[in-house]
């Protein structure tokens, strides 16, 4: 079979991580196949919910502004039992928050979805196949060869590509071909879940998610934009699993809520919520990212937020291996660095499941109490990764971003870039930025109050907006910036988690 070119990368998978990931690498100047199994963008919602974090990764990409009009902000989500008294509350600010967006946003997926693939049409290098069908993955010493079906056409293809990442979902092929097993974390409870659409907005629903620990029907009430809201029913025992997606079924249990005259459904369909992590993310010239390499319950809100961090984590280390200005080393640190970071979301969740599933606190250990009328999002730090050798605590932490004196955010000065950020009258010159750091001098005050709570001159943020390193004084500031540029080989993280 004649082989015309050979893709920097090609991604198996086309919803919002591997569309992410796309976009990521192409703003990078990447060559990119995606190869999606379906016709068209499924037309109906599965995840609703992104954190700040994520918006940003979306600014990052150029679609910000198209998403904002879209979406809303969340207020956060309440645990209550059966008589409506709090467990766990769990607040978020509406206001502009730690990413320069808000703490945390509800969607509507398809939207998501079409600005994504919208934005992937600026790039003349990104092919996008869709109704294609990978089934073979075949590695070699410096491509991997992908053999696909064109299911419209019916013909048998190949291609090739430096580098294959399986954003194929729960049932990966890309993870079968690599032979990897999930490690699971024991939670796996069938779960309807409704979607539907006022016909007027009916207030006294709330902005709030809401977790109804009711040990007769656990379930969860969220707010979607517009006139969407969701509903997430518990089966119990005695429910019949043929019945549970019926209208009839379904009316009877949302009758607390609302009623056929005021909504209707859009869809329902039974899930059983898994709790798993891949063991492996990497082999060779193959990788996993989003669902493919971990599925979380859905009482965090982090399904696919934990894959759209995965593609911003992954895409600069490719594309600095395929430029050659790093040893293919760096690339186990996409692993590395994720992993313990997206098992603690999911361990959180667990916890969180067993509050609403089983009306059990206990895994909160000392926390029950008054800290669960108070909970706040986990922050971990990143695992053992590609950090400055000069230890510090603060290596391995998302970082702020900041507003500029002109009102600009910073990460739209560098989008998708190693940014040095720097105390104004650091001593240090342009030039020993070059070629892929942008440096930026803090002219606001909440970027000064940054570097000082780092008690920094500078810091050098990646690509993906978490810690590299910090100088602590102006000497230091050429050697942490010789550090990014020539280091390979992976340095641990001062906090690991
Ligand atoms: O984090 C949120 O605001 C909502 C998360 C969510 C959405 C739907 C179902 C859930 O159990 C949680």
């Amino acid at each position: 079979m004649e082989q015309t070119q050979i893709f920097d990368v090609a991604i198996i998978g086309m919803g919002p991580v591997g569309a992410t990931l796309a976009n990521l690498l192409a703003g990078l100047g990447h060559s990119v196949v995606v190869l999606e199994r379906e016709k068209a963008i499924f037309a109906l919602p599965r995840a609703i919910h992104f954190d700040g974090e994520c918006m940003r990764v979306f600014q990052n990409i150029g679609i910000a502004a198209t998403l904002l009009p879209k979406i809303i902000p969340s207020p956060g989500m309440k645990f209550v039992d059966v008589a409506g008294e709090p467990i766990i509350t769990w607040e978020r600010s509406t206001d502009l928050g730690k990413h320069a967006w808000c703490e945390s946003y509800k969607f509507y997926q398809p939207e998501l979805e079409q600005a994504l693939r919208e934005q992937l049409q600026h790039y003349p290098r990104v092919d996008v196949r869709l109704r294609h069908e990978v089934f073979s993955v075949e590695p070699q010493d410096d491509r991997v060869t992908l053999r696909f079906e064109d299911t419209a056409s019916g013909k048998i293809d190949a291609l090739s590509a430096r580098y294959v990442i399986g954003c194929d979902g729960a049932r990966s092929t890309v993870r079968r071909f690599m032979g990897v097993e999930l490690n699971d974390l024991q939670s796996h409870k069938q779960w309807v879940v409704v979607d539907t659409v006022l016909h007027q907005d009916k207030p006294e629903l709330g902005f709030h998610s809401i977790q109804y620990c009711d040990p007769k029907r656990p379930c969860t009430y969220s707010r979607g934009p517009g006139l969407r809201r969701r509903w997430e029913i518990m089966l119990v025992d005695g429910d019949d699993a043929k019945q549970v997606t019926s209208d009839a079924w379904l009316w009877q249990q949302l009758q607390a809520w609302i009623t056929p005259d005021e909504a209707v459904l859009q869809r329902a369909a039974l899930y059983t919520f898994h709790s798993v992590v891949a063991k492996q993310w990497r082999t060779g010239r193959l990788f996993i990212a989003g669902d493919a390499a971990h599925q979380t319950p859905p009482f965090m809100g982090q399904g696919m937020a934990a894959g759209i961090k995965d593609a911003a984590n992954l895409a600069w280390k490719l594309s600095a291996v395929l430029m050659g200005d790093k040893d293919a080393a760096l690339l186990d640190t996409y692993a590395s660095e994720r992993l313990p970071h997206a098992r603690e979301f999911i361990a959180t969740a667990v916890k969180l499941g067993n509050v609403i599933q089983e009306q059990r606190l206990d895994d909160f250990g000392e926390h029950i109490g008054d800290s669960l009328k108070n909970f706040r999002t986990p922050q971990p730090h990143l695992g053992a990764g590609h950090f400055h050798s000069t230890p510090s605590p603060h290596n391995g932490e998302v970082a702020p971003q900041c507003f500029l004196r002109s009102g600009e955010r910073v990460d739209d000065v560098a989008p998708y870039q190693a940014i040095l950020l720097l105390h104004p009258d650091a001593s240090a010159t342009d030039a020993a930025c070059k070629p892929d750091v942008q440096m930026i001098r803090t002219d606001s005050d909440s970027s000064l109050a940054y570097l000082q709570h780092l008690q920094a001159r500078a810091v050098l943020i990646r690509p993906d907006r978490y810690v590299y390193g910090i100088a602590s004084q102006d000497s230091d500031i050429v050697s942490l910036l010789a550090s990014w540029q020539h280091q390979c080989a992976p340095q641990t993280a001062a906090v690991s988690v």
